[in-house]
């Protein structure tokens, strides 16, 4: 990134407008699981999402990434709307989730694991040029394998990229998960509880490597988190979710001193 780039992806930040809901609402049979959600997350944007169980938090991240569909109101992306778009429409407009459970192929190496997750998009140039090992099929594997060691490089994994998936630290295979969802620059990352189960050591390597993902990119993420402390230290603004509704939102310290969402949920 050049630092003209830099300059404007800053003065970008906070502006203009990647996602936005208006008046969402889900309803699972009688229960209301979202109430009227209204959600703006900028271009760069750190967004936390934290409230109790039950709270909504993952029925909001299904319905932005399309898994489901609302009862009512819009999703934009951009400025076009997606409210209907199937997920694999949602995720070629560049909207990338990862799950809780993460299934990493063992036996490949973190590289390989990598650039499975670019699979999907096609070798480039059809089954012949596979077969032949056709120059524009070999172009187009290096140019992948650059762009999967620069998404290695953003989660610090470049000296693991010959190991096996299997043998990584927890840390690091989180990291991967996260590397697998970024190779194609994404530009919003969904990013449900990727710090659960971690050690302080590695939460705080984890929140430096998506402060290096914006940096490098211009990535927005949107984070579901019960880890309150690693949500309120990594995230530009946050939103406070409860019994599907939003309770409270604004930067880290706007919300640590709401009343209203102490009271509900910080238990002060
Ligand atoms: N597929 C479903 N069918 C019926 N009810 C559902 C379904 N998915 C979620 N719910 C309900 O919707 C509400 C919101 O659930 P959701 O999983 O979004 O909460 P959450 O904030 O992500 O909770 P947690 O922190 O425990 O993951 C809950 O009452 C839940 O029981």
């Amino acid at each position: 990134m050049t630092q003209s780039e830099a300059v404007s992806r800053e003065a970008a930040r906070g502006q203009e407008t990647l996602l936005r809901t208006e008046g969402l609402t889900l309803r699972f049979g009688g229960i209301t699981a979202l109430r009227e959600i209204d959600v703006e997350v900028s271009v760069a944007e750190i967004v936390g999402v934290i409230g109790p169980n039950g709270a909504g938090k993952t029925t909001l991240f299904d319905s932005i990434a399309g898994m489901i569909r609302p009862s009512e109101g819009r999703i934009w992306l951009d400025g076009r709307e997606i409210t209907r778009d199937p997920a694999h429409r949602r995720a070629r407009a560049g909207i990338r989730r990862t799950f809780q459970r993460q299934q990493p192929i063992g036996w490949l190496s973190v590289e390989d694991n990598a650039l499975a997750a670019l699979e999907g998009r096609g070798g480039g140039g059809g089954f012949w040029a596979d077969l032949l090992g056709l120059p524009s099929r070999r172009r187009i594997e290096r140019a992948r394998r650059e762009q999967v060691m620069g998404a290695l490089e953003v989660c610090g994994l470049v000296g693991e990229a010959r190991r096996p998936a299997a043998e990584l630290s927890i840390g690091q295979a989180r990291r991967m998960e996260l590397a697998r969802a970024i190779v194609d620059r994404p530009r919003l990352l969904l990013l449900d509880e990727p710090t659960s189960g971690l050690e302080e050591a590695e939460v705080e390597i984890f929140a430096a490597t998506i402060e290096a993902l914006r940096a490098a990119t211009g990535c927005s993420i949107l984070l579901v988190e019960h880890d309150v402390p690693f949500v309120m230290s990594a995230s530009d603004r946050v939103l406070v979710m409860q019994e599907g509704r939003v309770i409270g939102s604004g930067t880290p310290a706007e919300v640590a001193a709401d009343p209203v969402v102490r009271a509900a949920y910080l238990g002060a």
